[in-house]
């Protein structure tokens, strides 16, 4: 069935809008599942010889068609030889995603802030698990580079791994507190301000979240503490300090808490 005619002279069909239309979502998710690695620029050589070959083609250049015709089916074979990784790391995503039913993370690609989020929270789970203290300071908009100072400076991409390994029972840097920024772990192993005893209800918290709160009501940070004792999540921010919480509560925490920075960023790009 007709749809109507392009230009008066091509007819275009409902199926051949159908069919340009799965073609391209198939094209922009095969995109997104390789965005970020080696094999972005192979699209980008893919792309250019495609338009040499159309070119050609339009020009009746033979030999030219000939050449790219070859060239095409023999990189096809190069590209799964040399893009082996970025293939089997694209379809461990499909498998992981579609096993986990988690859609949503393989079409919708996440926010920064939330991938953040969801690596501090997948490190709390594991720290609060196993009942690993921690001190895990998210700074804002107040520089807390003093206090990064009295510790090692490491300047990292934030991940749980990292952030495990920091706080493992006995490892160099797990005494103290880590300081984030919201693009990386700026310090490991910082003493924060030494709190005095200023009420009754303070006199019940050990040093970790004594320290916790000190903080936090001299700046505009946000403390989570993982404690040693229990295993409780708890988040210090401004003058209160919030106990027991879930992973999920934490995560919706630190987004709120870097959300304006996040928000102030992707509106300068
Ligand atoms: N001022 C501080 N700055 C950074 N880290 C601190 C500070 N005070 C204590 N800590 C950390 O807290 C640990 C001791 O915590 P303590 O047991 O006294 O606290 P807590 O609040 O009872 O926590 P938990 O429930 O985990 O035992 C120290 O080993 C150190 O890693």
């Amino acid at each position: 069935m007709n749809l109507f005619k392009l230009f008066g002279v091509i007819d275009v069909r409902f199926a051949d809008i159908l069919d340009i239309f799965l073609v391209s979502i198939v094209a922009y998710y095969v995109f997104l599942l390789f965005r970020g690695t080696r094999a972005v620029q192979m699209f980008v050589g893919g792309g250019l010889l495609l338009i040499g070959w159309i070119l050609a083609q339009w020009w009746d250049l033979h030999t030219v068609v000939w050449l790219l015709s070859n060239l095409a089916t023999l990189g096809i074979i190069a590209i799964v030889i040399l893009f082996q990784p970025e293939i089997r790391g694209a379809l461990t995503r499909i498998g992981q995603s579609v096993g986990k039913m988690n859609l949503k993370n393989l079409f919708f690609h996440q926010s920064g802030l939330e991938l953040i989020a969801e690596e501090i929270g997948a490190a709390v789970q594991d720290l609060a698990k196993n009942q690993f203290g921690a001190l895990i300071v998210l700074e804002n908009r107040v520089g807390l580079r003093n206090y990064a100072d009295t510790g090692e400076l490491l300047n990292a991409r934030i991940s749980s791994r990292l952030l495990r390994a920091l706080f493992f029972p006995n490892s160099a840097l797990h005494d103290g507190a880590v300081i984030l920024n919201s693009h990386s772990i700026v310090a490991a192993g910082c003493i924060l301000p030494l709190p005095a005893i200023t009420s009754e209800q303070d006199s019940g918290y050990g040093m970790r979240h004594r320290a916790a709160k000190a903080l936090a009501a001299e700046c505009d940070a946000m403390v989570i503490v993982v404690s040693e004792e229990t295993g409780y999540i708890s988040i210090a921010y401004r003058a209160s300090l919030r106990r027991k919480l879930s992973v999920k509560e934490v995560e919706e925490e630190i987004k709120r808490h870097w959300h304006d920075l996040f928000e102030g960023d992707s509106s300068k790009k």
